[in-house]
């Protein structure tokens, strides 16, 4: 069965496309369901539980994410999807076909279903951008003409028509994002594993290849299965979202849900710097704990129409390293309110803060970027 995709409304680098293209749809293809799926690696010092009792659905054309601290096994947990990681204990269902069960002929022909695309593109560097989507087609002995029609396709749908003689030391990370995107879909998955894949990008391209990721959900209707650690690309993309904890589920719900009223210290933890406001790429270094004496001290400092921030006093006090994170202040009545974030240096006298705002927190510990 096919169904006709129109890509003329993909937002794809801001350009408008015209196009038809026919894509493979089976009766709700890309369904997930792990049963009481275990994952222990052996490790020379000792035995690694990564993933313990695992039991839920991921459901045909939901976005789906996995957050979780470090080690939570979130990869562990994606790669048992397409067998990249054989589970230890219970099963795993695509379409509800165990695919532990399946010998190497019927695992190839299920990663022809299912699409991945990881934090550095993985993008080999002196094949064309047109040779690197055309390599899953090619391994799997696909004749060159419609190897072309194929290849033609999936990098208009990325909005990258125009690249594909060019290599990608030539592209930026967005531009190269979109090829491994290309190449993941050029097979016509029913499901994307995407491990990490906006880690390595800025702000901005971030929300370009989510917009790409949203659409491609909302043309395709595939399901797609995503790793981060930025709680922003959850929120901003996600239906639903798992919090693993230590191998375990910790909860799981509709994003509005789980992000609404957080019920696990580790989701929490999690949303924390979304809660607080923190830049993201400094939430992710930030800790409990001052680890090395170069550390800068991260602060919340709260007005609440007592005190007016002011710039000079508070860069005098944060030390010659101190630094204005970011400030959401409104005027109320002629009175400050709302609240700075700042970073003091690790010697800074902190208790001169006292006087200078309503209410000081410390929010934790961070290297500064450019340690
Ligand atoms: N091949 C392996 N051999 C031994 N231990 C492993 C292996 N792969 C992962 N682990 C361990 O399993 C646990 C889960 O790892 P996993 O990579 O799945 O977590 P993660 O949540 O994806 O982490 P991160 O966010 O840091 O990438 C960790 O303790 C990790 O060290």
């Amino acid at each position: 069965m096919t169904r006709a995709l129109t890509i003329d409304a993909l937002r794809v680098s801001g350009r408008v496309e015209a196009a038809q293209v026919a894509w493979p749809a089976g009766p709700a293809a890309g369904t997930v369901r792990f049963k009481g799926v275990g994952k222990t690696y052996r490790a020379g010092s000792g035995d690694v539980r990564a993933l313990d009792g695992i039991d839920m659905d991921i459901r045909a054309g939901e976005v789906f994410g996995i957050i979780g601290r470090s080690g939570a096994g979130k990869s562990s947990l994606l790669r048992t999807i397409n067998r990249l990681e054989q589970p230890s204990q219970g099963r795993v269902l695509v379409d509800g076909q165990d695919i532990g069960r399946l010998d190497e002929a019927a695992l190839v022909a299920l990663r022809r279903r299912i699409g991945m695309i990881f934090q550095h593109f993985n993008l080999l560097s002196a094949k064309t951008v047109r040779e690197n989507v055309a390599l899953p087609l090619r391994v799997a002995g696909v004749p060159r003409p419609e190897r072309e029609t194929r290849v033609t396709e999936a990098l208009e749908l990325v909005g990258l028509k125009d690249k594909g003689d060019a290599y990608p030391s030539r592209l930026s990370g967005g531009q190269k994002q979109r090829v491994g995107i290309a190449r993941a879909l050029v097979g016509r998955p029913e499901i994307l594993l995407c491990d990490e894949a906006t880690s390595a990008l800025d702000p901005e391209t971030t929300l370009s290849i989510l917009t790409l990721l949203r659409d491609i959900n909302a043309r395709l209707g595939l399901t797609i299965v995503l790793i981060t650690h930025e709680m922003s690309v959850i929120r901003e993309i996600c239906d639903r979202v798992l919090v693993l904890e230590a191998g375990r589920i910790a909860e799981q719900g509709p994003v509005w849900q789980v992000f609404g009223a957080p019920r696990h210290p580790a989701t929490q933890a999690l949303l924390q710097p979304l809660l607080k406001g923190l830049p993201e790429d400094l939430a992710a270094r930030l800790h409990a704990e001052r680890r090395s004496p170069r550390d800068e001290v991260i602060l919340e400092l709260g007005f609440a129409g007592q005190r007016r921030p002011d710039l000079s006093a508070l860069a005098g006090a944060l030390g010659r390293r101190g630094r204005l994170l970011t400030a959401n202040i409104d005027s109320i009545q002629g009175r400050a309110v709302g609240r700075v974030l700042v970073a003091a240096a690790p010697d800074a006298d902190l208790a001169r803060l006292d006087d200078l705002c309503d209410d000081r927190k410390v929010l934790g510990h961070a290297l500064a970027a450019n340690d």
